[in-house]
């Protein structure tokens, strides 16, 4: 049975494969991320390909480390009326972040590529959209006093599995592609490689 590696240092990630039961290793691709990123923007690629194209340098990158293996990269951006946001760095950043979302829809592109030997041989960029509630600056607050440094690994600043779903006034999208590993597809292609049972 082949091997699985994630490509990624996301907790949610790695919680989310755990979770599902799946055997697998995680290894950090070390990618500068940022400069990949703007270089896409500067040629007028979009939120949806940036992501795609990230996941894809991830699990490349490892899979060229680990041969046989199949190597899962992800990426996932944050798209309001198609301009990118990046995770902030800050809580107060966060307060900022929660603050602009509010009362508005925004997209996730979650995009998941899996790679062997250096080739992608696999990907899915769904996406998933999100409306947010005219919640308050008092729940903004509790929720990130709440929720503490955790939050700012999160792209949106919420975290869909606590209380952070009472942010939301609608949403519309699977619930793995809102965390940033969308699995169904994922775990087909797996099957069908006999890395997962079947
Ligand atoms: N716990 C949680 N995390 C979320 C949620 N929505 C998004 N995220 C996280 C998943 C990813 O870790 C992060 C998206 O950022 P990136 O795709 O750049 O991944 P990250 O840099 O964290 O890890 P990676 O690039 O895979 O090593 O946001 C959520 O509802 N709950």
């Amino acid at each position: 049975m082949s091997r699985i590696v994630l490509a990624s240092k996301s907790p949610a990630r790695t919680a989310v494969l755990k979770a599902a039961g799946v055997p697998f290793e995680t290894a950090v691709a070390g990618v500068d991320e940022a400069a990949v990123k703007n270089g896409l923007l500067a040629e007028g690629q979009g939120p949806r390909n940036v992501a795609d194209a990230l996941a894809e340098l991830k699990a490349v990158k490892i899979s060229r480390n680990r041969p046989g293996d199949l190597v899962i990269g992800a990426d996932q951006t944050l798209d309001l009326d198609g301009a990118l946001f990046d995770k902030v760095e800050t809580m107060a950043q966060a307060r900022e972040r929660l603050q602009l979302l509010r009362g508005k829809t925004h997209k996730l592109h979650s995009a998941v590529v899996v790679a062997r030997d250096g080739q992608a041989i696999w990907r899915e960029v769904p996406g998933a959209k999100l409306t947010m509630r005219n919640y308050s600056d008092a729940f903004i607050d509790d929720y990130l006093a709440e929720r503490g440094e955790d939050i700012l690994s999160s792209v949106g600043c919420y975290q869909l599995e606590n209380q952070g779903v009472q942010l939301f006034s609608r949403i519309e999208g699977d619930y793995f592609t809102i965390l940033g590993l969308p699995l169904m597809g994922l775990f087909d292609f797996l099957r069908l490689h006999g890395a997962l049972k079947s």
